[in-house]
């Protein structure tokens, strides 16, 4: 498909965004801070956007250190080595472009110069000639300047492409595939998101009972569907900022901002209504499974304790719920709820 003109005026138009700001920071055109730039400049990413904006209300100028973070937390979460390699080799091929394009302005730029100084003292049919051989010159720049602006149109295509595959990927990475919480590297992740908005959390921490006879008395793909239900039940209980993660085998984790103990025992108990009216077929022989229940272990983290130390805690009101008899609540550490 032929390239538009007003297509071609808008990646020019970029890139010269991209080039001012890296010169108005004094940053070197390497590829990320390329990348960066230009998605900056060209309002393409929301987030770096909004996260330079907030740093330079603080800084008075932005350093490479900050844009590789930035790199890393907006592009590069993955440890997918093939969208990276895909990743590396775009930046080269957009800064090699770049950088002849640099080059050739440079040197179109010097001609102009010299021809000018010859025109000055040169007689009319020498003149004639040194201003055709502008003209040449002016007609090749411009056609190599339409090439590398398609070049660019197509780099930036591509970095669309991948970064909607790294969002993919990074998302993937840190998602439980059987039940679509967050597994522990999701958590890790989350975790200092949701304490730069919220101080106050409750954790509550749960796991099913007796889920190993689930197994071995109707399979594994039947313990999955369990699994599975629960996690949608989990999802589907709690509120939008709450973070939901398969800690480990049968072992659940909310973590709830902004909401102290007696909240967290709702949730719990809400979570507890829902899945003892759940039943499952066993197709084999029949039977019937369920109500399947589950143990909890509820703590509410103290401002200067870390989180290690505050799930070891619910960890310990569950072991409490668990060797009491199961399908309980317990509030650390060993507060029973009716
Ligand atoms: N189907 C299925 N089973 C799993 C998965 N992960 C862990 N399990 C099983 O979960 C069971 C956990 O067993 P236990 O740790 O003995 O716990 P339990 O039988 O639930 O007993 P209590 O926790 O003491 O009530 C084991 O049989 C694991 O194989 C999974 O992804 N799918």
């Amino acid at each position: 498909m032929p390239v538009q003109p007003e297509q071609l005026d808008a990646a020019f138009l970029k890139m010269n965004l991209a080039k001012d700001f890296l010169m108005a920071h004094q940053l070197i055109p390497t590829p990320v801070q390329y990348w960066i730039a230009y998605e900056y400049s060209a309002s393409g990413h929301p987030e770096i956007t909004e996260l330079i904006d907030e740093y330079l209300k603080e800084h008075v100028d932005l350093n490479p250190h900050f844009i590789g973070h930035l790199y890393e937390k907006c592009f590069l979460p993955t440890s997918d080595t093939e969208l990276a390699q895909s990743v590396d080799s775009l930046l080269g091929s957009v800064l090699k472009d770049v950088s002849e394009n640099g080059k050739m302005l440079d040197s179109y730029a010097s001609l102009l110069d010299n021809q000018v100084d010859h025109i000055e003292h040169a007689g009319v049919q020498d003149a004639i000639k040194l201003i055709s051989e502008v003209a040449k010159t002016t007609k090749q720049t411009a056609q190599n300047q339409h090439e590398l602006s398609q070049r660019l149109l197509h780099s930036e295509q591509n970095a669309k492409q991948l970064q909607q595959a790294l969002k993919e990927a990074q998302l993937e990475a840190i998602t439980d595939q059987l039940t679509g919480l967050y597994n522990r590297k999701g958590m890790d992740k989350k975790l200092p998101l949701l304490e730069i908005d919220h101080d106050e959390f409750s954790i509550i921490i749960m796991d099913i009972d007796f889920f190993k006879n689930i197994n071995d008395d109707n399979g594994h793909i039947l313990g999955d569907r369990v699994l599975r239900q629960f996690g949608q039940v989990i999802k589907n209980t709690v509120r939008g900022d709450d973070l939901s993660i398969r800690f480990g085998g049968e072992e659940f984790l909310i973590i709830l901002p902004s909401t102290l103990t007696t909240g967290a025992v709702t949730v719990a108990q809400n979570i507890q209504a829902k899945i003892s009216k759940m039943a499952w077929k066993n197709k084999k022989t029949g039977a019937t499974i369920g109500p399947v229940t589950m143990s909890f272990g509820i703590v509410t983290k103290q401002l200067d304790e870390s989180w290690e130390d505050s799930i070891q805690k619910a960890d310990q009101a569950l072991y409490h719920a668990k060797n009491t008899g199961r399908n309980k609540i317990i509030i650390s550490p060993d507060k029973e709820i009716d």
